[in-house]
């Protein structure tokens, strides 16, 4: 969602309105994805490097995240209209108490709606992601295997297979995406779903985040459509 703070200066307006709009934008997009059944949107809300911005625009994102975490529990919410399931993935020990308890109520609350699924990137890079996924899956090999060797010659070396990693990944909760769209015209996935891009198709409208709409989705759905075929054959050759 990139463009916020250049959208509320373009358009001059305090710093923290451009995060506003942005949510407006995002829940407009939700709801275009959900009436295309669209069925897995992941969204990077603050990355970990977000957090070394000024400590006050730090508070300020923050307090509006934690708002609008609880917003999407009431009633007439988009999440609870469509059946949405919410998820926050990344490092949430990053988190402040009140926002993390907050994430953890929407998730418990959400957690018996299946009809789609919203992960929410929050304290999230992908190389911490990558990090955490090797750590606990080396973790977990090591107690596999001491309770294997009786023989006390030690840990030799440890197999370690791609699926075993990528079930460790934050983003477990989701498949690869198809599709990965940042406005403003930037082509850097800045340290998002590095490892689960492989495949995907990036698309980079020219516009500033709370510009998108829906004319963006239908394009980039309709060249992903249109591609499917050619990409799903080179898919199966690689
Ligand atoms: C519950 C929930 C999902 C809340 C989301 C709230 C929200 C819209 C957060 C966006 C924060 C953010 C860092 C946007 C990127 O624009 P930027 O600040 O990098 O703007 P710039 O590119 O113009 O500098």
């Amino acid at each position: 969602m990139d463009g916020n703070r250049r959208y509320a200066k373009k358009n001059n307006l305090e710093e923290g309105a451009g995060h506003r709009v942005g949510f407006l934008a995002l829940m407009k997009m939700l709801k275009y994805c959900y009436e295309l059944e669209v069925k897995y949107v992941t969204i990077y809300a603050f990355s970990i490097d977000n957090f070394k911005r000024r400590p006050e625009e730090v508070q300020s994102t923050m307090q509006l995240i934690q708002e609008k975490i609880e917003g999407l529990l009431e009633e007439e919410s988009i999440v609870n209209r469509y059946g949405v399931r919410v998820y926050f993935t990344g490092n949430l020990e990053l988190l402040s108490k009140p926002v993390k308890l907050a994430a953890k109520k929407a998730m418990n609350a959400t957690a018996n709606n299946s009809k789609a699924v919203l992960s929410i990137c929050i304290a999230y890079t992908s190389t911490d992601e990558i990090v955490h996924a090797v750590e606990e899956t080396c973790n977990k090999k090591r107690d596999e295997f001491r309770v294997l060797d009786t023989s006390g010659a030690g840990y030799g070396s440890i197999d370690v297979a791609v699926a075993d990693v990528e079930k460790h990944m934050y983003m477990s909760v989701a498949p690869d995406p198809d599709i990965i769209i940042r406005t403003s015209g930037e082509t850097r996935l800045s340290n998002f779903l590095l490892w689960q891009s492989a495949s995907s198709i990036l698309y980079s409208p020219g516009v500033l985040w709370p510009e998108i709409g829906f004319r963006h989705l239908v394009r980039v759905v309709w060249d992903f459509q249109r591609n499917f075929a050619y990409l799903e054959k080179k898919r199966k050759q690689s």
